[in-house]
This record gives C-alpha cells, structure tokens and sequence, in this order.
C-alpha cells in the first residue's frame, strides 16, 4: 500500500505537490485549506459530543489558516450521515458550527450532503492574507513551537484505557483532544514579524510534521526532545518522544532567528535548529545534540 504522500503525489507533476498548509491563490490574496472529521478515523462518536466535533472540525482547519498567514473568510461544509442520524445529533453539530462561524467571521456558504453508512464532516476554508505563510526556513533558524505537545495524545490514551488521567490534568487532556483551540491569536502577532521565514500546523506530531516541514524548506532540522515543551502534570508521565509524536495539537511550528523570548500572550518555545544539509529531519536527545535518537514509531499515520 502507498501511504498518503505517495497517493497524493499520484495528482500532481513532481515540481507541483502541494507542501503548504493552504494553497495560495495571488489573484484574490486568499489562502484555501480543507480537512476532515471522520468516523472512528478522527473521531468516536461515543467519545465526541456532536459540539465538540463540529469545534474541531472548524478549529482544524483554522489551525491552517492561521499557520497560512490568513484571517478566515468563508467556508463549505461537506457531510456524509447516516439515514438513521439523530435529528437531535444534527441540530447541536449546527448550533456549534454556526456559533463557530460568528465568532470567528467565517460565513458558511454552500456544502454537499449525502447518505453514507458512517458520519463524514468535511470542511474548506478560505481566508484572506497579506502575506502568505510556508514551510520555508533559512540555515541558521531556530525552530519555534507555541503551547505545549502531548496533552492531545494523552487524551487519547485516557479515552481509550490505556493511561488513566485523573483530576484537572485529565480536564486538560480531554479538552486538548477533543476540543483543540486553533493559535490564530498568536499567529497574527507571528506574522507581523518580517524574519519570521516560515510556518506550520503541528497536526500529525512533530516528528511527521518537522521532516515534511524541512523537505519543504530543502533544509536540514535538528530536534531536540528534550526542549519539548510539557504540560507540568503531563512531564513525568509521558517520555518526551512520545510527546514528538503527538498530533492533534494545533500549536503552531515556525522558524525564525535564535534569540526570541517568551513573554505573556507569547507562549513559545525553541525545540531546535536548522542547518545547511540534506533536507530532512534528525532528532537529537537534547540542545547539546550529543545523542542521536532514531524513533520507533513516527506517530499516527493514515496508511
Ligand atoms: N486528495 C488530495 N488532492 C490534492 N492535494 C491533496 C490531497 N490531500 C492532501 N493534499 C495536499 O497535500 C498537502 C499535505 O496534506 P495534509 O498533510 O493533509 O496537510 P495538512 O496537515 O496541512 O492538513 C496539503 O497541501 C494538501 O492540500
Ligand atoms: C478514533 C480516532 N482514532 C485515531 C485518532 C488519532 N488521529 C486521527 S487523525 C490524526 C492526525 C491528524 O489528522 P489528519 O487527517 O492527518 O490531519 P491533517 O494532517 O490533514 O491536518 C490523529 C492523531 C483519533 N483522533 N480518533
Ligand atoms: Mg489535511
């Protein structure tokens, strides 16, 4: 079996893939994304009340908008449902979708809906944008992430027995995983920086995000796990490449040079570095980059 990149290569001329978050068209100075919310693929309906599924839907794929650059625009709404869906099911996934679309200025304007044996939702956005944001780095960056990485993991793994979370640290983990909140807070100020040279979403955990990050920027990236930034509760409970494998967070990933600092409303952190070499990506245990580290698992991944 091919896996995803080597499918969605199948569409396109070498020199054509698409790498970005969003495709950008110059004409309108608009940036368009699309991502999905399927059935027992991305979600359980029997872990996801239908407003929490319909926020995430919308705050995935205004994680890319925000990592693009943009300011959301509009929106289409694609949707598979079952003939037996719950009219009760529909009307809360609407009610929260049209309270998601308020409050971030994103008019729904048209969609498909059809019979399937499984629930499919999914969505294209567009946002308007000044100046488009890509996976581009310069040698000599350092790497940045906003918030933290593995609470989404972690909540996860709570819902499905294999770690058993407890009190607020649980409240986070749950939160984090089912109702992740796209950074378009931070993104806005990120973007008025002009030597910020180029970003992403972290969706797929950083290991699978960082290498698409560098070979989209023909740069080499070092990682280091152990500047993975941690929810305090979660550090002594999850290894740090576990932490480099969780997706789902929505956090932001961006390069620019070394020497930003924190700050309130800033929440940012650098997990490592770029550096003139073959495009890709090595991890290394620390910032000393004495220890190489070789993962046994990449993370999740469609096929
Ligand atoms: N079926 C497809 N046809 C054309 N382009 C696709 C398809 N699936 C994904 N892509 C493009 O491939 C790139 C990688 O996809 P993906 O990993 O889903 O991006 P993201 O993590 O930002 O959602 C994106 O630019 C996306 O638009
Ligand atoms: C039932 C269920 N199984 C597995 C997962 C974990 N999971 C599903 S998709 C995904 C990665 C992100 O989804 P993807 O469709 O690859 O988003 P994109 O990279 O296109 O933004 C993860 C970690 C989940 N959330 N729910
Ligand atoms: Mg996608």
């Amino acid at each position: 079996m091919l896996d995803e990149l080597q499918i969605i290569d199948l569409f396109f001329e070498k020199s054509e893939v698409p790498v970005d978050d969003c495709a950008y068209l110059p004409e309108t100075s608009q940036i368009i994304t699309g991502d999905s919310m399927v059935e027992n693929t991305h979600f359980r309906l029997d872990w996801h009340p239908p407003e929490l599924l319909a926020r995430k839907l919308f705050q995935s794929n205004l994680s890319d908008v925000a990592a693009g650059g943009g300011d959301p625009q509009w929106c289409l709404l694609q949707m598979g449902l079952p003939g037996n869906a719950e009219e009760q099911f529909l009307k809360r996934f609407a009610a929260a979708f049209r309270e998601e679309c308020k409050e971030n200025r994103c008019k729904l304007i048209g969609g498909d809906t059809f019979r399937n044996t499984t629930y499919i939702f999914s969505l294209t956005m567009a946002g308007r944008v000044r100046r488009p944001l890509q996976r581009r780095a310069h040698p000599g960056d350092a790497i940045y992430m906003t918030g933290t990485a593995g609470l989404s993991l972690a909540g996860m793994k709570h819902l499905t027995g294999e770690m058993k979370l407890t009190g607020s640290l649980q409240k986070r983990a749950l939160e984090r995983h089912l109702a992740p909140v796209a950074r378009l807070d931070l993104a806005r100020k990120l973007r008025e920086m002009p030597d910020l040279h180029g970003m992403m979403d972290l969706s797929d955990g950083l290991l699978q995000d960082l290498e698409r990050f560098a070979r989209a920027a023909g740069q080499r990236f070092h990682l280091h796990l152990h500047s993975i930034p941690c929810d305090d509760e979660l550090l002594p409970l999850m290894p740090a490449l576990e932490r480099a494998i969780s997706g789902e967070e929505y956090e932001l990933v961006f390069c620019a040079p070394a020497g930003l600092q924190q700050a309130p409303g800033f929440d940012i952190t650098q997990i490592g570095r770029v550096i003139t070499g073959p495009p890709g990506l090595t991890v290394f245990e620390d910032s000393s980059e004495g220890k190489i580290v070789i993962p046994e698992s990449r993370g999740f991944e469609h096929f």
